[in-house]
């Protein structure tokens, strides 16, 4: 295409919302109208599916749940008038409980206010306050927030070691929806430890973001915990952000949470519009599906051309991947469907991947968000004339061009600032789009079959350990691989057994491995 028909198609396809000052050039991506119009039945059953599930249908069927974050940002479009108040209720509670704590009405016993965060919590339990946090905590918070995102002993150490001389002034969010998930279990049962270590009484510093009656949420209530905030099962934990989740450690931090709500408020009503090409969120499915052939063929890479959107990709990662990753579609039909996401942010990028992406296996499409403010005040000039965020700019132009010059399609989003309100409009726009790309490839966004298999498994290996401890503990003498399994009545797992047996050697967990540790089959096992 010669320079002034791609200037043509630029202007034909680019839309802007002119309340957020957001931009979505989708010119880059190769598709001609013949695709469009082939798309449209699809895009018409996508836009019927989202208002049934904006009224509050049971779109995750096999959860047998209503799908209701847009209602977070729009009380009023919640289905019963019980369910809008609680919305408006809950925010304010969270208004109300940070400024408390801000201002030092509530205080921990030994200090005369807060000072730090430890949030723990794990996927849509984390990304999201994580990447906001990242995006938009100010340089000196009232509170500074530390994430425990993994059962990582190293990693609670270095949180812990951290915060070892402020822990009486740090207070502990413990967020998981589901009040069960093992990795957050674990952080906060260390975590009370360390408190308890320095005589601090955890409930004093302890609050719960979770569903009522979960088991966090029992032990929250039995121990009279500093709060507890309410997580809705119409709420999926990767689209959680804009639910106590997020806002309960956003305001904490100082970040205007009602800015973000009326970002994505914004945003939700600019992508309910029924008409492609001014629907920013239609107009991302339609290119996700024009790039992969509906079928996820092509890996989406974000590049997000600002430091402080650094997790914007990550937490697209989840909810794209965990969204959109299914083996069944909604009609029992097998199709592996997904999109994978990864990136990190631009420029720093083109030092590191980029090479492949302008050169080698053509396998993705690119994602370039740009930010038209290069910072809140003047910048100096690096060359005359010149300042770094020219750079910036230009490196994003290069790149973008560079790729389509050798058949690389890309996108395009531009916001004017990152700010509460730009912040909260991308995340209901990729909220949105993963929902309308799931009707059109017809499978269920709202649901995680697969992740329970590995949960399951991971149990399944605990179990294994102590039958293999108990093997141990009745036996004198020392034994080889093969005869554990047996006597575990596991002889299938004998790899497993090696596994686990090596992991707790290498932590001197009691058990001693004689032979060569490399020839499984030489070792034999006791207890030291
Ligand atoms: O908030 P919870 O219930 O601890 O779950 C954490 C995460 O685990 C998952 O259920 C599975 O990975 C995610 O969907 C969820 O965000």
């Amino acid at each position: 295409m010669d320079a002034k028909a791609l200037w043509q198609r630029y202007q034909n396809w680019l839309y802007f919302h002119e309340g957020l000052g957001l931009y979505l050039d989708v010119s880059r991506m190769r598709f001609d109208d013949t695709f469009v119009d082939s798309l449209q039945p699809k895009f018409d059953q996508a836009f019927a599916d989202m208002v049934a599930l904006e009224k509050g249908a049971i779109a995750n069927p096999d959860e047998n749940r209503m799908v209701g974050h847009y209602w977070l940002r729009n009380p009023d479009l919640a289905p019963t008038p019980e369910l809008t108040q609680e919305i408006a209720q809950t925010l304010e509670q969270i208004e109300a409980f940070a400024e408390k704590i801000q201002t030092g009405a509530i205080h921990p016993p030994r200090a005369n206010r807060f000072t730090d965060i430890i949030s723990i919590g794990i996927g849509g339990s984390a990304l999201g306050p994580q990447f906001v946090a990242e995006a938009l905590s100010p340089d000196f918070p009232p509170l500074k927030i530390h994430f425990i995102d993994n059962t990582d002993p190293a990693g609670i150490d270095r949180i812990l070691t951290q915060l070892r001389n402020s822990l009486a002034s740090t207070l502990v969010l413990v967020i998981s929806k589901s009040g069960g998930t093992p990795e957050p279990r674990n952080g906060m049962i260390e975590v009370k430890k360390a408190y308890a270590g320095q005589n601090l009484e955890f409930s004093q510093y302890a609050v719960a973001i979770t569903s009522v009656d979960s088991n966090l949420d029992k032990i929250a209530k039995a121990e009279g915990w500093l709060a507890r905030f309410p997580m809705y099962d119409w709420v999926g934990g990767r689209t959680s952000e804009m639910s106590t989740v997020g806002l309960v450690p956003a305001a904490l931090q100082g970040i205007d949470i009602r800015a973000i709500l009326e970002g994505a408020k914004e945003m939700d009503d600019a992508t309910r519009v029924a008409d492609i090409k001014n629907n920013p969120a239609a107009l991302l499915a339609l290119s996700w599906y024009y790039a992969g052939n509906g079928k996820g063929e092509k890996d989406m890479v974000v590049l997000p051309y600002k430091d402080s959107l650094l997790l914007f990709s990550r937490y697209l990662q989840q909810l794209v991947m965990e969204s959109l990753g299914k083996e069944k579609d909604l009609d029992g039909n097998t199709v592996y469907q997904g999109i994978a996401v990864y990136g990190n942010k631009g420029s720093t990028d083109q030092h590191a991947y980029v090479q492949q992406l302008r050169e080698g296996v053509p396998n993705f499409f690119a994602t370039l968000i740009e930010v038209l403010e290069d910072r809140q005040s003047p910048s100096p000039e690096i060359d005359p004339g010149v300042t770094s965020g020219d750079y910036l700019s230009g490196f994003l132009q290069g790149t973008r061009q560079a790729l389509y010059e050798n058949h690389r399609d890309s996108i395009t989003v531009t916001i004017p600032q990152v700010n509460p309100r730009t912040v909260g409009a991308l995340i209901a726009l990729y909220e949105r789009a993963v929902g309308l790309y799931a009707s059109l490839v017809n499978i269920n966004a709202y649901h995680q079959p697969g992740v329970e298999a590995g949960k399951k498994a991971a149990a399944a290996i605990l179990d294994l350990q102590k039958s293999v401890i108990e093997v141990l503990q009745t036996e004198k003498s020392p034994l080889t691989l093969a005869e554990i399994a047996e006597k575990a009545g596991a002889t299938e797992k004998i790899e497993a057994i090696y596994i686990i047996l090596r992991h707790l050697y290498a932590n001197q967990r009691g058990v001693v491995l004689h032979g060569n540790l490399g020839q499984p089959s030489s070792l034999k096992v006791s207890l030291g």
